[in-house]
């Protein structure tokens, strides 16, 4: 059984304890391993163990050297030796949220991130609010995340460097690793974070971390024999090292590649000047390298760079052999720069202090990849500066606005103690990484294809892939802690097992280049950049769920030991292997468009080649098996993408599948309330019809409206009692001439109710004006009905009286029913003042019953103000009251006559099927039509 590189720390934290002061450590020089002390000054260089998640093979996990009384049998294993300890320095991943200022160049809307406190936000979906009436909108309206600190928009550079950068460059300088990556969709500001803004005091945290380092070991520089290699190995700095070929293109008299691209990147003056504590016994050295990922390939920035420079007296500045170059005359031969992309290989346990058997567990470098040593701040920032400019021609010039590969920078310090700068293992090597994340977009919204569809993928991939780790990290951290719980500060291997799962490192670049912090190597620091003025919503909550995640992840702060130093230099390069794919060739010009310069151009043709496949690499490892093994990390990762698109899917689909039912639903809801409203429309217009019938046969009397002036008329209440008697007494005469006239009538018509309808009586109207013959008086249009009354009476007043009786009658009896206990009301006293009228006139004669009627009906059209129809019995009796009232003359039956309505229903029957509401709509048609027509003729 394999033992795990916690298997091994743990027995270099156990081997016979140094004297105050010291630290103990294992080292191998040559292969040999040998115990050696060092005069470790660090408090955290002490008994520091590594992350449980290293050793996810816990099977391999019992150490029976460090605990020689455990059994290989045995399914517990003691905490002491095992990573996952409580007395180790464990520490979860730090996230500090960094919010974007509005810069006026996106969409101006409210920001959806509102900061709670110092380590809290709210995220609202703006489109949540949007859809506030809606029933939908309250599922997921907005989610609140925390982080170590946030940082608002106003917050300065320096100040968000030294909360989240400085405690990192104290560890560097200490001997312990550190990560720090800001992550965040495009455009958020990762760029500015990291590399700085063009304004002063805009550097960003990588410049500050080179100027407090070169302002923390001034005076403290090392001699540089040893150099560092891979990961954590170190070996003799020699010649071949040192030369890099000089290169004199620069000298030419045609313009080169940086005189285009020099006024692209200013150089900034900004100098951080802080300065940190260290040790004075230590001397050091600090190395530089840097390197992108771009469509899952690894390339040195550095490939080309010539340091020009062997001594830190010197002070000539590096350049670069492709952006030094002159650039040929014509466009047709455009200039012919090619890169390779370097093979990443697993480090030889033995660089970390590993046993032998923990290959693989040592993390992975990135092999032929220049670390350069530098000697000043700004020779470092100069370096950089050239790197930038190889990121920008080879991987980003065509999408010059946005990093489209993962840049990373690599700060090693090797540090000896100034006592023994000759003795290799006593030189310790720390290094801090800073990653600037491509960021994340949909291609759906960059309407991508071709060369930036594969960018997008393979960036997308590598964050996703990133994500995954770190959720796997996260389960695996979980299942130790329960086996912990369980048993007692001892771990159920059988269980644990079961429980943990492979870390997918191997599935992108990103992570296999970074893993090595991950499982146990150095503090880890993430920075989260949002724009919260930018449209993309979704990806910044999935920003945030990442780092929800990642905060729940912990890293172990690494012992500041000594590094092995292998007398094995890097094995030199190897011929193309056949595997080779053919290399990649792009076409690029490069412009510049810069104010008060000339424009210029550069044609270029970029050929990126694969990498070599190392057969070396993990060469214990049977081939076959290997292949396998990678088919189904393919084949996993296939299926995992298929799963993301899957779900991506879905969500795309439930989204719409939303949308469109709130759009039904809008609908249908517009479509009640429609019918809702044409309903009560129908009812009203029913109603009205029904009132107004009533109005019509005398069964209903309509309230007054409250300007309309009734003539007053003050009865006591005998004077109504009697009043009433009297209006009795005539009906009970006009019945028996009634019924006379309808037995001697019978074969005529009968008896016509006339009436004409006329505007509400405005109050002047509405006043009482004395006539010649004492009635009141109304406005015009009663003039004409009496007119038509005279008309009709003259034509046929035989038939006419016994129906002006009933009406009499009518009215008498309602007045019987009234209740002159209480107040009158000014209908109430029309009636009174009618029936006095008529009462009187009846005493007169028969003949007097036109006059009589003519008076009742001029009180009638006063209390009813509002329009009404005339009414006449028969076809004869209309076409004489058309002929003298006009158009608006309509047939309203008796009762016991054959209503006109439904005869009507009865012909439209015949063609079609007309329901109530059709009735209702031509009751209310007509009545318009007729108001219209009076309307016109007055
Ligand atoms: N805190 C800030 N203060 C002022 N300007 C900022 C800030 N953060 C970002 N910017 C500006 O916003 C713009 C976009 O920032 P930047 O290029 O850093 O984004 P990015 O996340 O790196 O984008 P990409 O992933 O596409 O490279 C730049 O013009 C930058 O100067």
């Amino acid at each position: 059984m394999a033992t795990t590189r916690s298997s091994a720390r743990s027995k270099a934290t156990t081997a016979p304890t140094a004297p105050a002061g010291r630290a103990t450590r294992s080292t191998n020089v040559g292969g040999r391993a040998q115990s050696t002390t060092t005069k470790a000054t660090a408090k955290k260089a002490t008994n520091r163990k590594p992350l449980v998640s290293r050793a996810n093979s816990m099977d391999t996990g019992v150490d029976s050297e460090a605990h020689p009384g455990s059994s290989q049998q045995s399914s517990t294993m003691n905490v002491s030796a095992i990573p996952c300890s409580s007395d180790m320095e464990r520490e979860p991943i730090k996230a500090f949220l960094r919010i974007r200022p509005q810069l006026g160049d996106g969409p101006t809307s409210e920001p959806y991130l509102h900061t709670i406190s110092d380590t809290a936000v709210r995220m609202s979906d703006p489109s949540s609010q949007l859809q506030s009436s809606s029933r939908l909108s309250s599922l997921n309206p907005s989610s609140i995340y925390t982080f170590s600190h946030i940082f608002p928009p106003d917050s300065q550079q320096s100040q968000f460097f030294n909360r989240t950068t400085l405690p990192l460059v104290q560890d560097l300088l200490e001997g312990q690793n550190g990560l720090l990556f800001a992550y965040g969709v495009t455009n958020s500001g990762k760029t500015y974070t990291v590399q700085g803004g063009s304004d002063r005091g805009s550097a960003g945290i990588l410049p500050r971390t080179l100027d407090v380092i070169f302002n923390s070991i001034e005076g403290r520089h090392g001699d540089g024999q040893f150099r560092p290699v891979r990961l954590n190995g170190i070996e003799a700095a020699d010649d071949e090292f040192e030369d890099v070929s000089p290169h004199n293109a620069s000298g030419g008299r045609r313009p080169s590649l940086i005189d285009i691209l020099d006024d692209a990147l200013d150089i900034r003056e900004d100098i951080d000047p802080t300065v940190l504590k260290l040790d004075r016994n230590y001397e050091y050295t600090i190395w530089l390298s840097y390197s992108e990922i771009y469509n899952e390939k690894v390339y040195d920035l550095f490939s080309s760079v010539d340091p020009s420079e062997h001594s830190p007296q010197s002070g000539s500045r590096p350049m670069s052999t492709f952006l030094n170059m002159p650039l040929p005359s014509s466009q047709s031969n455009p200039l012919l720069l090619s890169r390779k992309a370097l093979a990443l290989k697993s480090c030889p346990p033995s660089d970390s202090g590993l046993s032998a058997d923990d290959v693989g567990l040592a993390g992975k470098y990135v092999t032929g990849l220049r670390q350069i040593r530098v000697h000043s701040a700004a020779q470092a920032k100069e370096l950089l500066r050239l790197g930038q400019l190889h990121r920008r021609v080879f991987g980003t010039l065509a999408n010059s606005q946005s990093s489209r590969s993962h840049a990373i920078v690599t700060i090693k310090v090797l540090r000896v103690h100034r006592g023994e700068r000759n003795d290799p293992s006593s030189i310790q090597t720390s290094r801090l990484t800073m990653v600037d994340l491509a960021g994340s977009e949909r291609t759906k919204y960059t309407q991508s294809s071709g060369d930036r569809l594969r960018e997008a993928g393979n960036i997308n991939k590598s964050l996703m892939v990133l994500g995954q780790c770190m959720e796997t990290l996260r389960a695996n951290q979980r299942a130790v802690a329960r086996s912990l719980a369980t048993h007692g500060g001892r771990i159920d291997t059988r269980d644990v097992k079961k429980g943990l799962a492979v870390v997918p490192f191997r599935h992108s670049k990103l992570t296999e280049v970074l893993m090595d912090y991950f499982i146990g190597d150095g503090r880890a620091v993430m920075i989260l950049n949002v724009n919260p003025y930018d449209t993309g919503y979704d990806e910044n909550s999935h920003v945030m769920k990442f780092a929800a995640l990642a905060r729940e992840v912990c890293t172990v702060a690494p012992t500041a030991t000594s590094r092995p130093l292998p007398v094995l230099k890097d094995k030199p390069e190897r011929p193309q292997s056949s595997r080779e794919i053919a290399p990649h060739r792009r076409k690029v010009t490069i412009s510049t468009r810069s104010t008060g310069h000339k424009a210029s151009e550069a044609h270029l043709e970029v050929l990126e080649e694969d990498e070599e496949q190392d057969e070396d690499d993990e060469g214990e490892i049977d081939p076959v098996v290997e292949a396998l093994f990678d088919e189904v990390e393919q084949l996993r990762a296939q299926l995992h993408e298929a799963e993301m698109r899957c779900a991506l899917i879905e969500a795309e689909t439930r989204e719409e599948v939303m949308e469109e039912m709130e759009e039904r639903m809008r609908s249908m809801e517009k479509m009640f309330e429609r019918r809702l409203r044409r309903e009560a429309e129908n009812h009203e217009k029913k109603m009205d019809a029904k009132i107004d019938m009533m109005a019509r046969s005398g069964l209903h009397r309509p309230a007054p409206p409250a300007d309309v002036v009734y003539p007053s008329l003050q009865l006591s209440d005998d004077e109504a009692e009697n009043f009433v008697d009297e209006l009795a007494e005539l009906a009970s005469d006009g019945s028996s001439d009634s019924e006379e006239h309808a037995s001697t009538a019978s074969s005529t018509s009968p008896s016509p109710l006339a009436r004409k309808s006329v505007k509400p009586l405005s109050k002047a109207q509405s006043q009482p004006s004395q006539g010649s013959n004492g009635n009141l008086r109304g406005a015009s249009p009663s003039s004409s009905q009496e007119n038509a009354v005279r008309s009709s009476d003259s034509a046929g007043h035989d038939g006419l009286v016994p129906m002006r009786k009933q009406l009499l009658n009518r009215q008498i009896a309602s007045l019987q029913n009234r209740d002159f206990s209480a107040a009158p009301s000014p209908v109430f006293e029309a009636d009174v003042k009618a029936g006095k009228m008529a009462a009187r006139l009846a005493k007169s004669g028969d003949n007097k019953l036109p006059s009589l009627e003519r008076n009742l009906m001029q009180l009638s059209l006063q209390e009813k103000p509002r329009e009404s129809t005339i009414i006449v019995p028969d076809k004869v009796a209309r076409q004489e009251a058309v002929a003298n009232g006009g158009d608006d003359v309509e047939y309203v039956p008796l009762r016991g006559e054959v209503d006109p309505g439904k005869k009507k229903k009865r012909q439209l029957g015949k063609s079609r099927v007309i329901n109530e509401e059709g009735m209702a709509d031509i009751v209310l048609t007509s009545s318009q039509e007729s108001t219209r027509q009076l309307r016109a003729r007055h």
